[in-house]
């Protein structure tokens, strides 16, 4: 292993879970894979004039690069995927923002993005899906879409634990399941891949309390349980039934007409919070055709992953997508899409999705005049048809901007 090859910026100070934030916060960036190149240095310019404007220069974010992905493997050696220096900065600074790391399909190495959520325990991957006026969309009323996805973060078959077929492991594990518990419904034992799905009453309850608190925070009507507990009983259904547990015990809900959907009043505003559930094929179609019926919206792993890129399509696409990795100490801000590999270094993509991270990672920090700046001015460019390709191509009228240019209309809008 090199020598630390992360320089930490003088004059910033580390923010500290608990304590106040800093003026001056040193926050760690991994710049990212693909189209990590174009999107990172415009995120970090748009957020550093949203700052300076909010501010005056009275606050600034120092920004500390650390590395992971191909660029680590080129700076510390080819094994050198995920240095443990990197690791270490984010948990020691607490708030950082990543941009995208690619994972190969089939063999080589397991999800980096993975890995940064399991080591550090960033159980809630959270994502906002709002719609921006003027943003071309497929529905009718996209402006009826405005859900927030509390999508599990650290179990499921995320968890990595599968067996390729005709291996070792995997022998062993169908042998197993054969002889020990007497399963007989594997289809095809000799060619079969194996893997585990756990799901767990500790990994549910803290999700599913995290996104009620959410909830009653921001006063939001609904929190719907996604699952598909018809089918993998044990483990989706699980999830169900916790979750509602959670509603019941920890947040005093009591069900309506008999259950399972249930209800209790926000502490806060006295408005009525309705706990429902709905399974996953279904609730596939719903979001399309009754966007409206659902809000917060709370589920496994998997089906969160599919649920963000279906739902940011409804609202324009992934180039608008953000999100946050949160544990109880740390947060590290990243964008739902990945590094759209054929766009990479074309200073082509749409970075409103990294720069919306970043804009949450503001509110995060409690810097929301500088957030709602961020807001503000995207909202003009994008009402301004001043947007990147893949709005333009779908939009009347507009002007095609470079991933760069896009950053810089916002400025200018600021
Ligand atoms: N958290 C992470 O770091 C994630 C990493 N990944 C990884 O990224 C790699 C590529 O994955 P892939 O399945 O191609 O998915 P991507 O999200 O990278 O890209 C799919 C398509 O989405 C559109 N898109 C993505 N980002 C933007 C953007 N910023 N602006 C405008 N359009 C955008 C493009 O559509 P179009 O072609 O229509 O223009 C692109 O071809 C894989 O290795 C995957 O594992 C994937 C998701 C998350
Ligand atoms: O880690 C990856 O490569 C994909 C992750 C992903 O799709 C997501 O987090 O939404
Ligand atoms: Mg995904």
């Amino acid at each position: 292993m090199s020598a630390s090859l992360i320089k930490v910026p003088a004059g910033g100070q580390k923010i500290v879970p608990g304590q106040a934030i800093p003026d001056n916060p040193i926050i760690p960036f991994i710049e990212g894979d693909g189209i990590g190149v174009d999107i990172t240095p415009v995120m970090i310019k748009v957020i550093d004039s949203a700052v300076d404007k909010a501010y005056g220069g009275k606050k600034k974010i120092h920004w500390m690069e650390v590395y992971a992905g191909e660029k680590s493997t080129q700076l510390y050696g080819p094994d050198e995927w995920f240095p443990k220096e990197t690791f270490d900065a984010l948990r020691e600074y607490s708030v950082s923002i990543k941009g995208p790391m690619t994972t190969p399909v089939g063999g080589g190495i397991r999800s980096l993005n993975v890995a940064l959520r399991q080591e550090l325990d960033l159980y809630q991957c959270v994502r906002p899906v709002q719609y921006f006026k003027g943003v071309p969309s497929p529905l009718k009323h996209p402006e009826l879409v405005n859900m927030v996805i509390f999508r599990e973060n650290t179990e499921d078959i995320y968890a990595g634990i599968e067996w390729a077929a005709n291996s070792e492991g995997a022998k062993k594990v169908v042998e197993f399941l054969q002889k020990e518990m007497g399963v007989k419904k594997i289809r095809f034992p000799e060619t079969s891949g194996i893997g585990i799905k756990p799901i767990s009453v500790e990994g549910t309850t803290r999700l599913v309390r995290a996104a009620l608190k959410y909830v009653i925070a921001n006063d939001r009507k609904s929190l719907t349980i996604v699952h598909k507990g018809n089918i993998m009983k044990f483990t989706e259904g699980l999830f169900r039934d916790t979750a509602y547990k959670v509603a019941q015990e920890e947040f005093g809900a009591q069900p309506i007409d008999g259950g399972p959907w249930c209800k209790f009043t926000n502490p806060n505003t006295g408005r009525e919070v309705i706990v429902k559930d709905a399974i996953a094929d279904a609730f596939l179609q719903q979001i399309l055709l009754r966007p409206a019926e659902y809000d917060t919206i709370a589920t496994t792993n998997l089906n969160g992953d599919y649920i963000s890129d279906a739902l940011a399509a409804q609202v324009g696409g992934i180039g608008i997508a953000p999100g946050a990795n949160i544990s109880d100490e740390y947060a590290c801000f990243e964008a739902t899409h990945g590094t759209a590999p054929k766009y990479a270094g074309l200073d082509k993509v749409n970075p409103g999705s990294l720069i919306l991270s970043a804009e949450m990672m503001l509110r995060h920090m409690g810097w929301t005049e500088a957030a709602d700046l961020v807001i503000k001015s995207m909202e003009a460019a994008i009402g301004d048809k001043q947007v990147t390709y893949d709005f333009a191509r779908l939009m009347e009228g507009a002007n095609e901007l470079s991933c760069s240019d896009f950053g810089d209309a916002m400025i200018a809008r600021m």
